[in-house]
């Protein structure tokens, strides 16, 4: 921590929050446990001041044993994952948490065997992304153990849509390297069912040694004991990877029974030729939708997802 002296400034990214403190990383890999004060500004307007992801000023404030300092300054935000809080219950709080700042695509981790690959899970989380606008690079681990025919047969509709898939195994490094590829340079959430092996995979990616030093001791002599919300872990190839219980956890609660349609991009040239213009694709007759299902331009399974998730929606309503 040699570079970073103090009252010295600096621009960095939040890869860490926890309980109202900050770790903030320059572009050299040093890195400043912060906190934000009233005279903090931000460039975003109405939502969480700091999230993970966001590109902040930082003047430092003490050089110790780790570098501490404040964040002076939020930068705007490229893309935000957010999530909107019930206000009736929390009053005081903001209406809209930033889960995680200026992501650049969702992984969307499966597994092939163990538990066995669900499209219908592929699906829900490729809905979500194209709610966000985020590009989706579907991750399928496990491939040690998977049936490869069955698995690679199921994937044909989203290799169609094209879909960005790896075939991964954290197990045994198939695809890895390919996988980083994909990764570089760019933030990538990470998101899936537990158990499918997201955490394994990161390890993998990261470097385990990596994962070890980003536990740094002031948080514990600051007591700042809460579970981190999320984190921002560096790729040796340039990127980050960020693995949030916001996102793992992720819902569709912005999802309607009206504008779900428009996230299933297949959905949308068949679209034109329904008979009405608000067709929910279900009963209604000259169904451009139905038709391309019938026809095979649309995937069955697909489209049985639409419907699942549609009839999850009334539930909720
Ligand atoms: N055979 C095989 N097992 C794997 C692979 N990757 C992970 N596993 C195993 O799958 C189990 C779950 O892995 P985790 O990395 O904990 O999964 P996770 O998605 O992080 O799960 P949560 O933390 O609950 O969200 C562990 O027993 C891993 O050893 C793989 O590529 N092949
Ligand atoms: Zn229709």
């Amino acid at each position: 921590m040699n570079r970073l002296k103090k009252g010295g400034e600096f621009e960095g990214v939040v890869t860490e929050a926890r309980g109202g403190m900050y770790l903030v990383e320059e572009a050299g890999g040093e890195r400043c446990l912060c906190t934000t004060y009233r005279g903090t500004k931000t460039e975003n307007i109405g939502t969480g001041l700091v999230a993970v992801g966001d590109c902040v000023a930082v003047t430092i404030t003490a050089t110790g044993k780790d570098v501490e300092g404040v964040i002076t300054l939020v930068r705007k935000r490229r893309t935000a994952l957010v999530r909107k809080r019930d206000v009736r219950r929390n009053r005081s709080k903001e209406k809209i948490q930033v889960i995680a700042a200026n992501i650049d695509q969702l992984a969307v981790v499966v597994s092939a065997e163990q538990p066995p690959l669900n499209t219908r899970l592929i699906d829900r989380y490729l809905v979500f992304a194209e709610s966000e606008c985020l590009p989706a690079v579907i991750v399928v681990n496990k491939m040690d153990i998977a049936d490869r025919k069955l698995v690679t047969e199921m994937m044909i509709p989203y290799c169609e849509l094209d879909y960005a898939i790896c075939y991964v195994s954290a197990e045994d490094g198939e695809g890895i390297t390919s996988l980083g590829c994909k990764l570089a340079g760019k933030v990538s959430a990470f998101s899936g069912h537990s158990g499918v092996g997201k955490s394994t995979l990161i390890n993998v990616l990261v470097g385990e040694e990596k994962l070890k030093t980003a536990e740094i001791s002031s948080w514990s002599l600051k007591g700042v004991h809460t579970t981190t919300n999320a984190v921002m872990l560096g790729l040796p190839q340039g990127g980050y990877v960020i693995d949030t219980p916001g996102i793992r956890e992720f819902n569709l609660s912005e999802i309607t029974k009206e504008n779900l349609r428009f996230y299933f991009p297949e959905f949308l040239a068949p679209m034109e030729n329904c008979a009405f213009s608000s067709c929910t694709h279900t009963v209604e007759p000259s169904c451009g939708v139905v038709h391309a299902v019938d026809n095979g331009t649309i995937s069955r399974e697909r489209y049985t997802s639409y419907l699942a998730i549609l009839d999850s929606l009334d539930d909720s309503m």
